[in-house]
């Protein structure tokens, strides 16, 4: 199954002695960068969000132009409606969880309705933290609120850049269950990067293998459904 809202990037930019080099179609829905450290996976994720713009080239998703140096076009991250998930959960400090979770609303940039704050709490299971501040959350309970805050901005595009890595094997698989459910309950195309190859191949729709700044190899996948995957908790 892929989405009709595919990423289209052909590009090549220099960073220092880095240069990335890559050229892709991404149908997901839920594409996995995997390579070694330094190959460029989360530059590359910094190109789709607009946080790095390349020297050249040209990045599509769905019909949108995000970038294109030819035309000197290049939309600015906060009109990209991307939903950004980083290593350590990047939730303020200073406000609670629910306040976090309203806050990202306000960043909204869809016209739609989109979810309701009580369906991604639900989902996430989520209620118990919502008076909580983010200090006192343990990181798999702040990385289930920083995806639930990513979900309720409405985004287009999920981008999550080892969400997983600064948890120990337990918190990984309280997490996983969660993020299959998104990525099988909400269709919206998500792009993954990993180190663990197993989580890329539990997760990924497609497995997109990074080597010094160049894509080596796209791998399609076809996950076997999993019988009682859904969140336990
Ligand atoms: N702003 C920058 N200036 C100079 N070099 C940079 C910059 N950003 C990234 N690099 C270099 O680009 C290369 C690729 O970095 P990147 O973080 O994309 O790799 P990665 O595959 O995500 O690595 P890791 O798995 O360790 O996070 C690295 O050698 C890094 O030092």
């Amino acid at each position: 199954m892929s989405l009709d809202r595919g990423l289209d990037i052909t590009v090549n930019t220099t960073l220092g002695d880095f240069t990335l080099e890559a050229s892709a179609k991404l149908d997901g829905p839920l594409s996995v960068l995997v390579g070694p450290s330094g190959s460029g996976k989360s530059t590359l994720l910094n190109v789709i969000a607009g946080l790095t713009r390349p020297c050249f080239g040209r990045v599509t998703f769905g019909d949108e132009v995000w970038f294109d140096s030819e035309r000197n076009l290049f939309v600015r991250p906060h009109l990209r409606r991307i939903g950004y998930v980083f290593q350590e959960g990047r939730l303020l400090p200073h406000l609670s969880v629910r306040s976090n979770l309203k806050f990202s609303r306000w960043f909204r940039r869809s016209t739609g309705p989109g979810p309701r704050l009580e369906d991604i709490v639900d989902l996430l299971d989520i209620g118990h933290l919502l008076d909580r501040s983010p200090r006192n959350l343990s990181g798999g309970e702040r990385q289930r609120c920083a995806l639930a805050r990513a979900l309720l901005a409405t985004p287009s595009l999920l981008l999550m850049d080892e969400p997983l890595a600064a948890l120990d094997e337990a918190r990984r698989e309280e997490v996983l269950p969660y993020i299959e459910t998104v990525r099988d309950r909400y269709r919206i195309p998500i792009v993954y990067v990993t180190h663990a190859l197993e989580e890329a191949e539990r997760l990924g729709d497609e497995i997109v293998s990074m080597r010094q700044g160049r894509i080596e190899k796209i791998e399609r996948r076809v996950r076997s459904p999993q019988p009682n995957k859904e969140p336990s908790s």
